[in-house]
């Protein structure tokens, strides 16, 4: 079966940037990425493609190429659906807030309603791609609902999780590992698996795309982001025990990742992983476990963010005691505040909690990050509930530029790895600092030995 129509249900960060790719090296299929969201759907239609919700290097130009060619952005969900032959759900499945399995299970509702949706509109048969993260055997859910409540149409679900992580998302979809493609193992699912490996193959290499039943594929998403978050969780708490043996944790992660078998990416001490995925499905991972009586299981995975929490809280406490244990009414300026260079994305960023604890010792937050706005810091904050928005208010600037942001400052922390950071005057930001001046190096970017050089006190994690 040759593919013609995609429709994608979410035009987030997964869905905008992975149907951008594939209308661009896909010109003869039309896709149509949908939302309920009208702002957003708004912004994906901008005439500026600069002006696109989502800041992703290389994503405006991939936009521009093929937005009104093939590749279109509405709010017309159920038309969409109904001309399909793929459906896409890329919704979000963030961490329950609520009843049974709060702070813990993934909720699932937006993608039973998509479900619902797909049953009740589809007069032709369809194949479903799950491409949001999801628990494993949701699947069985989904192709229990689109029976029972569908029109007497055949449904094929396929799980096609997506690996890009932000800030190279282009590239990492133009370029990707493996694509992973779980389906049934009855004739019609491998004809379904087929018809997506085929999309993928007009760019990657049919080596590179991997199939799978539908739970390995389940499973498989959930477990690459523990593996990679737990990666970070245990060079970071060795950063812990470097900081009191004088071993330094850049060379330590220099040292084992030339072991071919442990390698060198992820392996970069920092002041906590953030981002929209990694806590969130390692809490599913662990609510998964728990549900099968897998304590055991779950308690291994679960250490991984009490280890990233621990990170945060560390950081922030060191500033403190570092600046003769308090910092009560002094002027902190924070470089960066998204969870990652290169993107505008701020879910979960170490930079939230560590301002939390620190405006709870009365400190005075500066806040400057090229590609993040006051709205959102602030709404940040805002979410955490600690005090009311005008309390948090009083407590954090957001500055035009990082010159502002540290001027008159006692002590300067880099939360996020953004390259500009590395190039500034220092010494002009020296100059207008009070003293003594204290940089709490988050990321381990900033030249150590220049700016202690220029009279900086310099800490790094790590070392
Ligand atoms: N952000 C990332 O880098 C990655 C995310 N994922 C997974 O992909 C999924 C989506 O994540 P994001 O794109 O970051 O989320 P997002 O929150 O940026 O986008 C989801 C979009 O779905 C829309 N939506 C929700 N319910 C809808 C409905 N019933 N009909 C139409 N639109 C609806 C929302 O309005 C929103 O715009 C999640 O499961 C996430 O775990 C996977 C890999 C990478
Ligand atoms: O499912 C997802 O959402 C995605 O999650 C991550 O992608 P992402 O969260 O966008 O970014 P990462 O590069 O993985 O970084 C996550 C966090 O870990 C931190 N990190 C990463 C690497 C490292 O060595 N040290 C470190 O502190 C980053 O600064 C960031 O805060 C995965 O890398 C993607 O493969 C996956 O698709």
């Amino acid at each position: 079966m040759k593919i013609t129509k995609i429709c994608c249900i979410g035009a987030g960060y997964v869905g905008g940037p992975t149907m951008a790719v594939i209308a661009q090296k896909c010109p003869d299929i039309k896709v149509t990425v949908v939302d309920l969201n009208e702002a957003r759907i708004a912004a994906w239609n901008d005439p500026d493609t600069n002006n696109i919700p989502i800041y992703e290097p290389g994503l405006s130009d991939v936009v521009a190429e093929a937005r009104g060619r093939n590749l279109f952005f509405s709010t017309e969900v159920e038309k969409a659906i109904d001309e399909a032959e793929m459906i896409f759900i890329s919704v979000n499945t963030p961490t329950k807030t609520y009843g049974s399995g709060k702070g813990m299970a993934a909720d699932l509702k937006y993608i039973e309603l998509c479900a619902r949706q797909i049953a009740r509109v589809s007069k032709s048969n369809k194949i479903v791609v799950e491409k949001s993260t999801l628990p494993v055997r949701t699947a069985e859910a989904i192709k229990n609902i689109l029976d029972n409540t569908g029109n007497g149409v055949r449904f094929q679900i396929l799980s096609n999780p997506e690996f890009l992580a932000e800030g190279t998302a282009v590239q990492d979809l133009l370029n990707p590992d493996r694509i992973l493609i779980g389906g049934d193992t009855t004739e019609e699912g491998q004809h379904a698996i087929n018809a997506l490996v085929d999309v993928y193959a007009n760019w990657v290499d049919r080596a590179r795309i991997l199939t799978t039943n539908l739970w390995s594929s389940e499973l498989s998403k959930l477990t690459a982001n523990a593996f990679l978050a737990q990666r970070v969780s245990s060079i970071n708490a060795l950063s812990e025990l470097c900081e009191k043996t004088g071993a330094d944790v850049n060379e330590v992660a220099k040292a084992i990742g030339m072991d071919s078998r442990i390698g060198p990416k992820f392996l970069k001490a920092s002041v906590g992983f953030g981002g929209s995925c990694f806590q969130k499905d390692i809490l599913n991972l662990v609510y998964i476990a728990k549900a099968y009586g897998l304590n055991e299981v779950a308690d291994y995975w679960g250490q991984v963010i009490i280890m990233n929490d621990h990170q945060k809280r560390r950081f922030a406490h060191k500033i403190v005691t570092t600046l003769y244990n308090t910092v009560s009414g002094k002027k902190i300026a924070f470089l960066g505040w998204a969870f990652k260079k290169d993107t505008n994305d701020t879910r979960e960023s170490a930079a939230i909690y560590v301002a939390d604890d620190l405006i709870n010792e009365q400190a005075e937050l500066h806040v400057f990050d090229p590609k993040v706005g006051e709205n959102q810091i602030l709404s940040d904050l805002n979410y955490l509930d600690s005090r009311t928005p005008e309390e948090n208010r009083k407590q954090m600037t957001v500055a035009e530029n990082p010159y502002e942001a540290c001027k008159g400052a006692h002590a300067i922390a880099v939360l996020t790895e953004w390259d500009e950071f590395r190039n500034y005057d220092w010494k002009k930001i020296y100059d207008n600092m009070m003293k003594p001046a204290f940089v709490f190096d988050g990321r381990n970017i900033l030249d150590a030995k220049k700016l202690t050089e220029i009279g900086f006190v310099y800490k790094g994690i790590g070392s």
